[in-house]
């Protein structure tokens, strides 16, 4: 993996910091099964990456991460995932937290850099271009402030896009849209979930009141979703984040959890996930022809696992992993980080660009032939 050699380590994967702790309130193995169960989840689902001290490439060093050939560079294998999108429209998905934004401890400062954004809004000017996040389009908006683009939040269940522009999503498949406008440019298009608001603000509060005294621990309401970090909280108090979100969700049997980067994702019992999302926008943007449209999704999440798996079936797209550790994924290809993904989109813009100047000539010079052939 090569090209992994110029990556820098998720920092905030880290061990968390070592803070005085408080004794869980109860004695763990009075905690609930499937509480317990999600114990192991919370220690898998964000692995530490285990920086080899050789210069700052530590990760891309890794004699692990070198092994680690099953999901191939998308930066080395470029020309081949080009080759796949020849003659064909290529739609762009990316997740926001760990792949435009390097994971950082407080969500509140996962920023996008500059650059980054440059490149987002150049990539949406050539490609249809989606955010697919986590977080609630408000806030992914906020950080990334494109309105080239179309979001969709809270893990695809509210999507929105650029009011007016040529092929944007229409109505007709929207359930309970009354066209709310965001920055005057954004519309909202879909709602997958719209009647669990009411509850999800409910369980939003009862989170924050639980997890109160457990240092470190903090709660996100991401409107149709909410978000239990534990990313600050000592592992020895995870279990008891675990029981705390556990004990709200009883009375909730509505509402289900999925597992993030250190973080516990409350979530409506709905059929709808980031594939599903992925889905609609191919479906409502008139992209789902795969024999014209090649869909590229990125993200370093399990929750994009659903979109990678989507894309994989029939082989109608490519999946691309963002890992600083080997991890087993649905998609195709893998990158690094964050910077590793503006390197792949600028390649991708680059060539995109070429191609469509390529096109051009050609279309002077056809142009150029029939003007000679009329005035022979
Ligand atoms: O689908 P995504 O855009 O990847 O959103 C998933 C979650 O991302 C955010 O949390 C993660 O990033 C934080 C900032 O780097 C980090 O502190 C946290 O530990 C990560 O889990 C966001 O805050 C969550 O609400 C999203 O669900």
């Amino acid at each position: 993996m090569g090209s992994h050699a110029n990556g820098s380590t998720c920092a905030g994967d880290g061990p968390p910091p070592m803070e005085k702790r408080k004794e869980p309130a109860f004695p763990l193995k009075t905690m609930p099964l499937h509480a317990n169960g999600w114990l192991n989840d919370m220690k898998l689902s964000s692995p530490t990456a285990v920086p080899v001290n050789i210069g700052s490439n530590s990760v891309a060093f890794d004699p692990i991460y070198r092994a680690w050939t099953k999901y191939p560079s998308a930066l080395n294998a470029f020309e081949r995932i080009v080759a796949c999108g020849k003659g064909k429209k290529i739609a762009l998905f990316l997740d926001y937290d760990g792949t435009l934004s390097p994971i950082v401890d407080e969500p509140d400062n996962a920023v996008m850099s500059d650059q980054m954004r440059e490149v987002v809004r150049s990539a949406a000017l050539h490609l249809p271009t989606a955010i697919i996040s986590g977080r609630s389009c408000d806030k992914v908006f906020d950080f990334v402030r494109l309105t080239e683009l179309y979001y969709a939040g809270s893990h695809g269940m509210d999507i929105m896009g650029p009011v007016g522009k040529t092929g944007s999503v229409t109505d007709h498949r929207s359930r309970g849209t009354n066209s709310s406008k965001k920055q005057d440019k954004e519309m909202q298009i879909f709602q997958a979930a719209s009647e669990f608001l009411p509850m999800i603000d409910e369980v939003f509060g009862l989170l924050v009141d639980k997890v109160r005294g457990i240092d470190g621990a903090r709660v996100e309401n991401n409107k149709f979703c909410v978000s239990v970090h534990y990313r600050n909280v000592n592992e020895k108090d995870w279990a008891l984040v675990a029981r705390c979100t556990d004990d709200v969700l009883k009375a909730y049997p509505r509402l289900r959890l999925s597992h993030g980067r250190k973080v516990l994702e409350v979530r409506p019992m709905v059929d709808w996930n980031k594939g599903k999302a992925v889905e609609f926008l191919l479906d409502s943007l008139g992209l789902a022809d795969s024999d014209e449209v090649l869909p590229i999704y990125i993200g370093d999440d399990r929750t994009d696992e659903d979109a990678f798996k989507v894309l994989r079936g029939n082989k109608r797209g490519l999946g691309i992993l963002v890992s600083s550790v080997p991890k087993e994924s649905q998609a195709l290809y893998s990158l690094l980080d964050p910077p590793e993904v503006m390197d792949f989109l600028k390649r991708l813009v680059k060539w995109k660009e070429e191609e469509e100047a390529q096109r051009i000539t050609v279309k002077q010079l056809l142009v150029s032939v029939d003007d000679f052939r009329v005035n022979l």
